[in-house]
């Protein structure tokens, strides 16, 4: 009856309580500002001249009305209407039918001993909910064990009350098969907290491409290489996109960064510098010294701990190792020098803010909820990222600095390249995509995507070979006859090194970085080997769960770097078996840099030491578990202790 428009601010006294926000004329009265006015629902909802019998309980009469609760019938408003509506409703309305129907479904009931159906206090106590004002004690008797997964949770018997939003027509579609959903959390509890075993094990029931309902979101998972070519490459046109996280949002990161922009020229921009000026193979070679220094540097370090009998946290070590392989390539200088406290800062950040992002949020399976930010995830990503875009404007404003006085030592690197570029492109006025907001999302997806993936994986290698010493000795035996003794592993060399090369696979098959890829989206609906993937599914591909089908691979659970010796296999997009780095237009861009970066530590670590598990810990007893985030790692940090050889 009142006009929403006017009416949107509440007062801070109980909901449902509306303020006049000017004058305003309703039906001839006037409404005079800041007024506060009152909705009495309860009194329209028993008003005999809009209901039969308004005070009795008749459920049956909303099986022939259509009247709903979302606001749009008047007679009937509990949830309010217009734009203050409770956004609470979409949850409410499947809560509510699935307790009541589950109470009354599960158990037969009883009042408790001396009160009857005549006698029950149904008196009401007002306040900001309406309780009843004497609470109801009731005695539930078990009539049938319930069995949700069996009766499927759309036939779910609901009470007839809420028919008029429950019944909605029931469109029969092809989906791929999977796990009967839940109602409202879906197939959440499913994933529990390791998605890529829980994924892996219902493929083997419901096939290589399966739908589960995550919340609101549909999701398809593929776990065969068959399909994954059918999803990246056949039908790459509308698998590019990705879907995106609320974490990605903070700080606006997916407006900007190459790894959330759709597929557009903004995209394309920014992936042509990386593919063109930053990652080709002649700019690689160029600055393959500023890489051979940095592992000298880590040589160096393990050298100390092997002089002191220390073990060392491989994945820690890997971790400083990527960041200034990454940095020095990039900025020439080390981000994770232990002398400079932006360096530790940088680390840390980097980290918590991987964790955020892995981290699974409520608000990606309900994005309603969005608004509320209901785990902080957001607004603790927003915190991180600040922290590192601020870092990289420092870094690029003392560069320009450095640029400005002229004779400045010019270093020549990839950081001035890309001033170079984004200061033709303000001196020519261009409206091309690369200026310094671009730049620090540019860097900071750089330092975020290519630090904990890679270093993740060296600490799986040298987990696997610590508890298989044959395999660790035959790899060693390669470096030393192709290297020799005492000489430097440089990465002109990887190429001599297939066994180094193996080790390297067979790692990426049982320890993918990214065990289900980076979620990519359906930009529309799509027919996918007969199955109808609807716009807008979440896509996962299950890489782990391929490394380890048995129809592939011969023993499947062992580490066996010889079986790609006899085979054509690389994880360069291609071999659908092995896609550790993706596949298709969107497959990881830096893996050039990562497969380089990779064999150099990985080969220089096994050629400069001989190395044991630290004490306590045997190759029998060493755990092996897998912590799922956005870089599978391990559960329990491995502890080595490096010796001179
Ligand atoms: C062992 C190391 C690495 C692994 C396993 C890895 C894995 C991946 C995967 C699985 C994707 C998603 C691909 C897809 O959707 O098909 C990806 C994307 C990406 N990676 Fe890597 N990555 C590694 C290292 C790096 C490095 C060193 C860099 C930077 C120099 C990097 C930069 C990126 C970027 C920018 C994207 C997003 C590309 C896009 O969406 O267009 N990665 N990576």
């Amino acid at each position: 009856m009142v006009p929403s428009v006017k009416l949107k601010n509440i007062t801070r006294v109980p909901y449902a309580y509306r303020k006049a926000a000017k004058d305003v004329k309703v039906f001839g009265y006037t409404i005079p500002k800041g007024a506060q006015v009152i909705v009495n629902v309860w009194a329209i909802s028993r008003d005999s001249t809009i209901w039969e019998k308004p005070e009795k309980f008749m459920p049956g009469r909303f099986l022939d009305s259509n009247i709903d609760v979302r606001g749009q019938d008047f007679e009937f408003t509990p949830f309010g209407a217009g734009r203050r509506l409770c956004p609470g409703l979409p949850l409410a309305i499947r809560i509510l039918p699935l307790m009541l129907g589950s109470l009354l479904h599960s158990f037969d009931w009883m009042l408790e001993d001396g009160v009857t159906p005549e006698t029950i206090n149904m008196e009401d106590k007002f306040g900001l909910t309406f309780q009843m004002a004497q609470p109801l004690r009731v005695i539930p008797r078990i009539i049938l064990a319930i069995d949700i997964e069996s009766k499927g949770a759309h036939d779910f018997v609901l009470p007839t009350a809420f028919n008029s939003f429950a019944s909605r027509p029931r469109t029969k579609n092809l989906l791929p098969h999977g796990p009967k959903p839940l109602p409202i959390i879906g197939n959440l509890l499913e994933l529990g907290d390791k998605p890529h075993k829980s994924l892996a094990r219902l493929s083997q029931t419901y096939g290589p491409i399966m739908s589960l309902k995550l919340g609101q979101i549909t999701s398809i998972v593929v776990s065969s290489p068959t399909m994954a070519k059918e999803v990246l490459q056949t039908h790459s046109q509308f698998f590019s996109n990705r879907t995106i996280s609320d974490a990605a949002r903070a700080s606006k990161h997916c407006e900007f960064s190459m790894i959330f922009l759709p597929v557009s020229t903004s995209w394309r921009d920014l992936r042509k510098i990386l593919n063109v000026h930053l990652l080709a193979s002649k700019v690689l070679d160029a600055n393959m010294n500023l890489r051979h220094n940095k592992v000298q540097e880590l040589l160096c370090d393990l050298r100390n701990s092997a002089e002191a009998g220390e073990a060392v946290e491989i994945g820690n070590a890997a971790f400083k190792a990527s960041l200034n392989l990454l940095s020095t390539t990039f900025f020439s200088m080390d981000l994770a020098d232990p002398n400079s406290n932006n360096a530790r800062e940088i680390r840390k950040t980097v980290c918590s803010a991987v964790e955020e992002l892995g981290k699974p949020n409520l608000t990606d399976y309900f994005p309603f909820l969005r608004w509320s930010d209901p785990q902080g995830i957001r607004r603790r990503t927003n915190v991180h990222f600040r922290k590192m875009l601020d870092l990289f404007d420092h870094i690029i404003n003392q560069r320009l600095q450095l640029r400005e006085m002229g004779d400045s030592v010019k270093e020549n690197d990839i950081l001035d390249t890309l001033i170079n570029m984004m200061v033709i492109n303000e001196e020519k006025k261009e409206n091309d995509h690369l200026n310094k907001t671009t730049l620090k999302h540019f860097l900071m997806d750089i330092f975020a995507a290519g630090t904990e993936t890679t270093s993740s994986t060296l600490a799986w290698s040298m987990a696997e070979l610590l508890k298989a010493p044959e395999i660790l000795s035959r790899a060693q035996a390669e470096l030393e006859q192709v290297i020799g003794k005492g000489n430097q592993v440089k990465e002109s060399d990887i190429t001599r090194l297939p066994y180094l090369q193996a080790v390297v696979k067979e790692t990426f098959r049982l320890h993918p970085a990214a065990a289900l890829l980076v979620p990519r989206k359906a930009e529309s609906e799509v027919e996918v080997c007969g199955h109808t993937i609807p716009k807008d599914s979440q896509l996962l591909v299950n890489v782990w769960a391929m490394g380890r089908d048995p129809n592939i691979w011969e023993n499947p659970n062992l580490f066996m770097p010889e079986r790609f010796l006899k085979l054509n296999i690389d994880f360069g997009g291609h071999d659908f078996e092995l896609i550790p780095f993706g596949a298709g237009k969107r497959i990881c861009p830096g893996l050039p840099l990562a497969a380089r970066m990779l064999h150099l530590m990985l080969g220089s670590l096994l050629h400069s030491f001989d190395w044991k598990l630290e004490d306590g810990v045997s190759p029998e007893t060493l755990n092996m578990e897998d912590k799922f985030g956005i870089t599978l790692q391990m559960a329990q940090p491995l502890r080595a202790l490096p010796m001179a050889p």
